[in-house]
């Protein structure tokens, strides 16, 4: 605090050298003179105590006499307003736990303890393509031809789960382009949209074939999803680096499925960042169920209900537009106040943050492929 440092019971000379107007000992310096018994010297906030200070006095609760003393104007108890070393961490103790983020906060803190550098992961650096002819760039689907939702939608949502989007580009249904995309990619993960079915321009397994990938997950049981998959390319020719592919089928809502159950865990691991803690909610309603698979609903959180959203079809985003998770219901469905897990979305409030809007309302119908 700004005030006096005193030494013993007051009131107190002023040292020899300084009155009332005098800076006396500010911070930043070193090693100030011993106060003796009965001593005050002015002082700074943030300025080391002289040895054998017993308080501080703020400069509003103390007065300097025209003698030089100096009176307080109210009870002083030893030890006030000194901030002892060592408050907030000692030497050697962990500050942080292992991955967490660096913040704003997290740098601050860093310097403040010292630190000159730290030891970080990088974010993993993700390149996406969206493959697909049939994708328009701007205006109305028309003919036979709809809008890219996905080229949009994953770079902002990649970030959102820690990863450095280098690039995002458009294939079309070119097995060549793909190929030669995928042979020569630098990013630790290579994202791809569509494609990933048995259809008659479907070049997504075809091209890991050829390029003798491993497919690490080739189809989940999961609606929608169902045909999302996961591989490790071969490593680049200038040696060693390890590329995963995730390959998110091209319906929209199905893409969200892959994205936030094999790309977000994926993203995780190698930004070095320890597995989100599972959370579960009841559900508001009965949900109907996939006869075998587990199905991915959007819901909003009203109170403490989840509640499954409209328009969650496959190819629909409007229920994932205004939900504030994806609950999991499993083979045969869930009943009313079950307990249900939920996926976040990374920009979502615990709590939720679509609660009080008019979102589509409760789930009446299914619609899964
Ligand atoms: N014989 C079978 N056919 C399909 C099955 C199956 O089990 N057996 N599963 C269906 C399911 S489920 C899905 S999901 C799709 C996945 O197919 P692909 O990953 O090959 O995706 P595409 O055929 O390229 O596209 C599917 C659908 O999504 C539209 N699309 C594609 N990209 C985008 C984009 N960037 N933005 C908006 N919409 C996009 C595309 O036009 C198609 O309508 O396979 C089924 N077939
Ligand atoms: O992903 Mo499909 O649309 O699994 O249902």
């Amino acid at each position: 605090m700004d005030g006096w440092a005193v030494a013993g019971p007051g009131p107190w000379n002023l040292l020899s050298g300084t009155d009332d107007r005098s800076p006396g000992i500010l911070a930043g310096q070193d090693s100030p003179e011993p106060l003796g018994d009965g001593e005050a010297v002015p002082i700074a906030t943030g300025a080391r105590i002289p040895r054998d200070t017993t308080a501080v006095i703020r400069s509003e609760h103390g007065r300097v006499d025209d003698k030089g003393h100096l009176h307080a104007r109210r009870e002083v108890v030893p030890g006030q307003d000194i901030r002892p070393r060592g408050q907030e961490c000692r030497v050697g103790e962990q500050l942080l736990p292992p991955g967490a983020p660096v913040t704003p906060a997290v740098l601050g803190l860093a310097a403040a303890a010292g630190y000159d550098a730290l030891y970080v992961t990088d974010r993993p650096r993700v390149e996406v393509l969206v493959l697909g002819d049939e994708l328009l760039t701007s205006g109305l689907p028309q003919e036979g031809r709809i809008r890219d939702a996905l080229g949009p939608m994953l770079p902002p949502w990649l970030r959102a789960l820690g990863a450095e989007v280098t690039a995002v580009r458009r294939l079309g249904d070119d097995a060549e382009a793909l190929h030669e995309a995928l042979a020569t990619a630098t990013a630790d993960v290579v994202v791809t949209t569509g494609g990933t079915a048995s259809g008659p321009v479907d070049h997504v397994h075809p091209t890991l074939r050829r390029l003798d990938a491993e497919l690490l997950v080739d189809g989940v049981a999961v609606r929608p999803g169902h045909p999302m998959l996961l591989a490790r390319l071969p490593a680049t020719a200038d040696g060693g680096r390890t590329r995963h592919l995730v390959g998110l089928p091209g319906n929209p809502l199905a893409a969200v499925s892959g994205l936030l159950t094999l790309a977000e865990p994926l993203l995780r691991g190698l930004g070095g960042r320890p597995a989100a803690e599972p959370y579960t909610a009841p559900v508001k309603d009965d949900v109907p169920g996939h006869p075998q698979d587990t199905r991915l609903v959007p819901v909003a959180l009203r109170g403490e209900y989840a509640v499954p959203l409209h328009y969650n079809g496959p190819a629909m985003l409007r229920s994932i537009a205004v939900a504030d998770g994806l609950a999991v219901i499993p083979p045969q469905g869930a009943s009313r106040r079950q307990e249900l897990e939920l996926l976040d979305l990374p920009w979502t409030e615990p709590g939720g943050m679509h609660g009080e809007l008019s979102a589509p309302g409760a789930d009446g119908e299914v619609c899964f492929t």
